[in-house]
């Protein structure tokens, strides 16, 4: 029975730092008032029409430089057109012309940062050429240019305005794309089954959306700013009422009619000042809120975690390179020490009534089939990097299959290559990988979409980076069984709050609510277990799902896992590093060592009696007194002197 969860906080105060960025703005006095006076501008803007006493254009020989008063609350101009009509209408044009330029800004900008930041490649580059070279143009030159040759429209210099100001957005979202696209929880969405698109939507504009709210205000008073200064300057058109044309025609007679000045100038300081403040103290309530730092936390705690080796993630499947690339680089010993032998694999043989699984029902259907597989990194210098070479290994239906070995001895690496979201530069170079009769090696990215979350699934070993922190764990479960099941909400919230219950959460509809951060690492570890479980999957990968966890917690989660696998008679892959785990979950064991398995067979066989040194080393370190990892480095190195000896 798992122990209820201490960790579980209620968070109160965290959940109220979440509260909408609007309520946030309504309760700082300096938000409130901008947000204000912004409404208000933009109320008169959209009723100008209904407030205006006269026709903003109309021109009036009586009643020019009118003083304030009567017909002309604010007087009227040296045209004699009254100057609150006129005000009334130029709010409403140069609030539309500066929403024109954010526009076409913002979706230039945050489009093409968003694929540059998530798919780079190509398009990165190319974006950022035209990013730089925008953004060396002499915006005011442009726009007299322009107007020159287009002549005075002030939609089209406000359109142009907004390519110009495209590269603030795109390097915006490309950098906060960028910062996010490798985190764990990006990847997990990923091997959840998620299809990049909805990725982009769910779990990165999130992220983008708030410095995005903030750029859009300080490039609307931009906008504001330029257009004004273009009217002022009698370069803008003159059919149109706009704060700029006001200022134009008020400083023709600053000396005898001042006044003229005031309402124009007011409102374009007054709102690039409101655009301004509330830019700032947006940027101040979300620096204040819990969400960005857990996130950096939890970005810190993935950076020290061994799954940071599958950062950068690419979904490059059987690589197109030349027989004479695959040949040399299979020559080559899969990142073993130079001149070293490498050894038939010792295989232990299988019980005669072929295994029985933990229920004592025989193993059902092979499910996955990895034959002679090798996975190679390009290298700048054009040669291939071989980190698995000659993995062979199967998962029947019900059996669980330990890959055990020491750090970069290519475990992550065979596990990765069956989900086929290998690091960026890595690929399949030869072999094949055989799963319910369909290669994988050669999938498409659709095909692998549809597999993964769906029927394979994937158990991280770093439960909190895998989650989002924007997120409840409830919608994050939710999710992934939406698009693979195709459930409907309220169907697929049952069936999460029931798997949270299936997998030891105590109280699962507070689980459900909280968002990652107010869960401890067992019961998030919990959770991406019921989140793996939650689509049915017939194979799991879990790569030592209890490495980041206490020595307590990693007992209930093998024993859940255990129940699971039994329940569900999954096939399972298990990455570890430990006998201790394999002796209690595995019905099959590969010891892997420099990229290959040095040895494989029943769990049982190979515990009885191991064959090959580096097996005999890895026991002798685990079993004997002493120091173990004392014991492993010298038995490592006799076993090296020893096979390079030619004996085994
Ligand atoms: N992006 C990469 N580029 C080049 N080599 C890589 C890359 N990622 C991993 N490797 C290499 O692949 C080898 C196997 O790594 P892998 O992550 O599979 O090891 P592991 O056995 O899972 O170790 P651990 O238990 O520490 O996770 C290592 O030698 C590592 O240096």
């Amino acid at each position: 029975m798992p122990l209820p969860d201490p960790q579980l906080t209620p968070g109160l105060e965290e959940r109220a730092a979440r509260v909408s960025l609007f309520r946030k703005l309504l309760k700082n006095p300096v938000g409130l008032i901008a947000l204000i006076f912004l409404a208000l501008l933009v109320l008169s803007a959209i009723f100008a029409p209904l407030l205006a006493p006269a026709d903003p254009n109309t021109a009036s020989l009586q009643d020019v430089l009118a003083p304030p008063g009567g017909a002309h609350p604010l007087g009227a101009d040296s045209a004699g057109r009254d100057v609150l009509s006129r005000l009334l209408f130029a709010t409403r044009f140069s609030l539309a012309g500066a929403l024109l330029a954010l526009v076409v800004a913002a979706v230039i900008g945050v489009v093409a940062g968003l694929i540059a930041g998530y798919f780079g490649k190509w398009f990165d580059s190319v974006s950022s050429w035209f990013a730089g070279l925008l953004m060396a143009l002499p915006g005011i030159v442009v726009l007299l240019a322009a107007r020159a040759v287009l002549g005075p429209s002030m939609w089209l210099s406000m359109a142009i305005f907004g390519v110009l100001l495209s590269p603030a957005f795109f390097r915006l979202v490309y950098a906060s794309v960028s910062a996010v696209r490798n985190e764990l929880y990006v990847d997990a969405a990923r091997v959840a089954g998620l299809s990049d698109a909805r990725i982009i939507a769910r779990h990165i504009l999130t992220v983008v959306r708030a410095p995005v709210i903030i750029q859009a205000a300080m490039i609307t008073g931009i906008a504001i700013a330029i257009q004004a200064g273009l009217d002022f300057l009698g370069l803008g058109d003159t059919t149109v009422p706009s704060w700029g044309s006001m200022l134009n025609d008020a400083f023709a007679k600053i000396y005898t009619n001042p006044d003229l000045m005031i309402w124009p100038a007011s409102a374009i300081a007054l709102t690039c000042i409101a655009l301004t403040l509330l830019a700032n103290v947006m940027r101040d309530e979300l620096e204040r809120t819990a969400g960005p730092v857990k996130r950096r936390k939890n970005r810190d705690r993935a950076a020290e975690a061994p799954i940071v080796k599958a950062a950068h993630l690419s979904t490059v499947g059987m690589a197109t390179i030349s027989e004479e690339e695959r040949r040399l680089a299979l020559e080559q010993p899969a990142a073993s020490e130079p001149g070293e032998i490498v050894h038939p694999v010792v295989v232990h043989p299988d019980p005669e009534d072929g295994g029985r699984s933990s229920t004592g029902n025989p193993f059902g259907e092979e499910l996955l089939s990895v034959r002679n597989l090798a996975v190679g990194y390009d290298q700048p210098d054009g040669s291939i990097k071989v980190v698995v070479n000659d993995v062979s290994l199967r998962v029947r239906r019900g059996e669980v299959h330990g890959l055990i070995g020491e750090s970069g001895s290519g475990k992550t690496q065979t596990a990765w290559s069956v989900l086929r979201l290998l690091p960026d530069g890595g690929r399949v170079i030869d072999g094949s990988i055989s799963f319910e009769g369909k290669d994988l090696a050669h999938a498409t990215e659709k095909e692998m979409t549809k597999l993964r979350g769906a029927k394979i699934a994937y158990i991280p070993q770093e439960p909190m980076s895998n989650l989002d922190a924007s997120f409840t764990i409830g919608s994050q479960l939710v999710e992934p069984m939406r698009v693979v099941l195709g459930l409907s909400k309220s169907e697929a919230t049952k069936r999460a709050l029931g798997l949270l219950e299936r997998v030891g959460i105590p109280n699962p509809q507070r689980t459900f609510d909280a968002y990652p951060h107010e869960v401890s690492g067992g019961m998030a570890q919990r959770v991406l277990i019921a989140g793996a479980i939650s689509c049915d999957p017939d194979l799991l990968i879990a790569d030592e799902p209890t490495t980041a966890l206490d020595v307590t917690v990693q007992a209930e989660v093998l024993s859940l896992l255990r129940e699971l696998q039994a329940e569900l008679n999954m096939g399972v892959i298990l990455v570890t590093h430990n006998f201790g785990v394999v002796a209690d979950l595995c019905d099959r064991v590969s010891v892997m060592r420099a990229g290959r398995i040095v040895e494989t067979g029943p769990v049982r066989s190979i515990f009885a009696a191991p064959e090959h040194e580096y097996t005999k080393a890895l026991f002798a370190a685990i079993l004997e007194e002493g120091e173990p990892r004392g014991e492993l480095v010298a038995a490592r190195t006799e076993t090296a002197q020893t096979e390079k000896e030619g004996l085994r």
